[in-house]
């Protein structure tokens, strides 16, 4: 039997890949199959990119007053918590993370969308004074254009949700690309806005892999900005693909997130946020606490206990209620995982818990790693310079503020860093230092919808969240009125000087 899916979303209407191909999508936790969707290619990508554009250039979205494209947004949110329970389990299927979590990230969704339908009714431009009273001048924000919006696997309703938003607030249509391990959400997400109504060709999808269905969407001259979020060597090839239009591009890209605690900070707290920092999601979080910086006094005493509750971890697929924590995304994944593991080993580390899969019955058909710490490990060792992406944490240490600063710092990424201490000043002092986007003192791991979230360094170029979450899809236009209009007389009219 030949097997068929329509998850194409192009103009308004559900088609198959041009090629007729489709992709099983399996679940981590158990390998059973999750979903069948199309596999798009690069005449797919080309189609939605076209409809794309002519919806933006036909005004059908951008033209809607900004108040009404809030007011859109804010019943996607609503529609959003209707529908929280079969977006999560899509979620969940497609990612082997736990019910709980997923629902967390359906309520993160909804926020967000909450949050852009607010600020969209609150953009009004701004007023210039040009100092010249016969001058009327103002900044008003357009909308960018056609979005590429690209996305992983990690946090696949999310991630894509911090792009759809603000662009839509901003009036741009889009073509979305999600990573092709997780489309359903987006699919799901695709006939929410249908449902409510939203004009054809102002959402697009595209489900397919990323050298075929992705990469038009940073080299079509048709599409205005890329919006990335992914690995950092993807992160490349897109900027430079970029390039070739001048396209604007925003990269939200990895991190070697340091988690650093005096010996004054909380000794229960501190410990447990290092155990959710390293290990929620099995460490399959962007910015998760890979790198613990601890200070030398009471590192054998913080390690010794991190490693016993890392030893209690239970793990499990999305509907284990004794679970907490899942399985990695892939067997491809967990073999770089371990490999990664392996290498550090050889370079010196030393393993004090995990380093291989979990044995038992229980995880058979599973892509399950053990939660596994490293310490003895320098600066400069690969465990300590590379984004593992999995439920690795190193363990350095330090004897003095400055020598924890020159740790944290010492790498090219900088998404994401935490600060645990009990003096006020020290905390300031060491996150007004840190060069990494977003900074905890005394926690780990939140963020907001109203609330900046980027990289700086190789983490990254722009931000998502916050009002510069939705500057990104805005084109500053500065209109320039002289209301009496003079003669200027720098190039003289030479036919009058006789
Ligand atoms: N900074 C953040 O907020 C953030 C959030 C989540 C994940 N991440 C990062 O994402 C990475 C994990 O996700 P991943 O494995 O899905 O990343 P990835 O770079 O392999 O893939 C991300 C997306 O890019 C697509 N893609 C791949 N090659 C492409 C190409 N040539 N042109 C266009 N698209 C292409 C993929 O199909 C997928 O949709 C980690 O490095 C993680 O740190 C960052
Ligand atoms: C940005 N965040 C934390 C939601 C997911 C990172 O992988």
């Amino acid at each position: 039997m030949t097997e068929t899916a329509s998850t194409l979303f192009i103009n308004g209407a559900w088609e198959p890949a041009a090629s007729g191909a489709v992709r099983h999508i399996r679940n981590p936790a158990d390998g059973e199959l999750a979903a069948t969707v199309s596999e798009a290619g690069r005449e797919d990508a080309g189609r939605a990119i076209a409809a794309a554009r002519a919806a933006f250039d036909s005004g059908t979205w951008s033209s809607v007053p900004a108040p009404e494209r809030g007011t859109f947004l804010l019943k996607v949110a609503a529609e959003l918590r209707e529908r929280r329970e079969k977006f999560a389990r899509a979620e969940s299927l497609d990612t082997g993370k736990r019910m709980v979590e997923s629902r967390i990230d359906m309520d993160d969704v909804a926020a967000c969308f909450d949050y852009f339908g607010r600020l969209a009714g609150q953009q009004s431009g701004r007023v210039v004074d040009a100092g010249d009273p016969a001058v009327v001048s103002k900044i008003v924000y357009e909308p960018v254009g056609v979005c590429g919006l690209i996305t992983p696997w990690n946090y696949p309703l999310l991630q894509a949700a911090w792009k759809i938003a603000p662009a839509l607030a901003a009036g741009c249509t889009f073509v979305l690309k999600p990573s092709e391990l997780t489309p359903s959400t987006a699919i799901l997400a695709m006939q929410l806005l249908q449902d409510l109504g939203l004009p054809a060709g102002v959402a697009n999808l595209v489900t397919g892999p990323g050298a075929e269905a992705g990469a038009p969407l940073s080299e079509h001259p048709a599409v205005d900005l890329v919006s990335f979020t992914g690995g950092l060597e993807t992160g490349k090839r897109i900027a430079a693909a970029a390039a070739g239009t001048v396209k604007k591009v925003a990269l939200e890209l990895g991190g070697k997130n340091p988690n650093v605690v005096f010996a004054d900070a909380d000794f229960d707290a501190a410990v447990d946020n290092a155990l959710n920092g390293a290990f929620v999601h099995s460490g399959q979080v962007c910015s998760a606490g890979a790198r613990l910086v601890v200070e030398e006094s009471i590192a054998e005493r913080f390690v010794d206990e991190l490693v016993r509750r890392a030893q209690d971890i239970r793990l499990g697929g999305p509907f284990d209620d004794d679970a907490e924590t899942g399985p990695l995304i892939s067997a491809a994944h967990r073999d770089k995982v371990h490999a990664y593991v392996q290498r550090g080993i050889q370079e010196g580390a030393r393993l004090r818990t995990g380093g291989a899969a979990p044995s038992g019955e229980k995880y058979d058909g599973g892509f399950y790693y053990q939660p596994t710490i490293l310490d003895h490990v320098q600066r400069g060792m690969s465990v300590v310079v590379d984004e593992a992406f999995g439920p690795v944490v190193t363990v350095e240490t330090f004897t003095t503020e400055d020598e924890a600063v020159a740790t944290a710092n010492d790498t090219v990424y900088g998404l994401a860093g935490a600060v645990w201490t009990q003096d006020a000043g020290k905390a300031q002092r060491v996150a007004g230092r840190l060069r990494h986007g977003t900074i905890w003192i005394n926690d780990y791991h939140p963020y907001l919808p109203q609330a900046e979230w980027g990289g700086f360094g190789q983490s990254g170029v722009g931000r998502e969240l916050g009002t510069t979450g939705l500057a990104e899809y805005q084109e500053a236009k500065h209109i320039y009125q002289n209301t009496s209009p003079q003669v200027t007389g720098w190039f003289a009219d030479h036919s009058k000087e006789n």
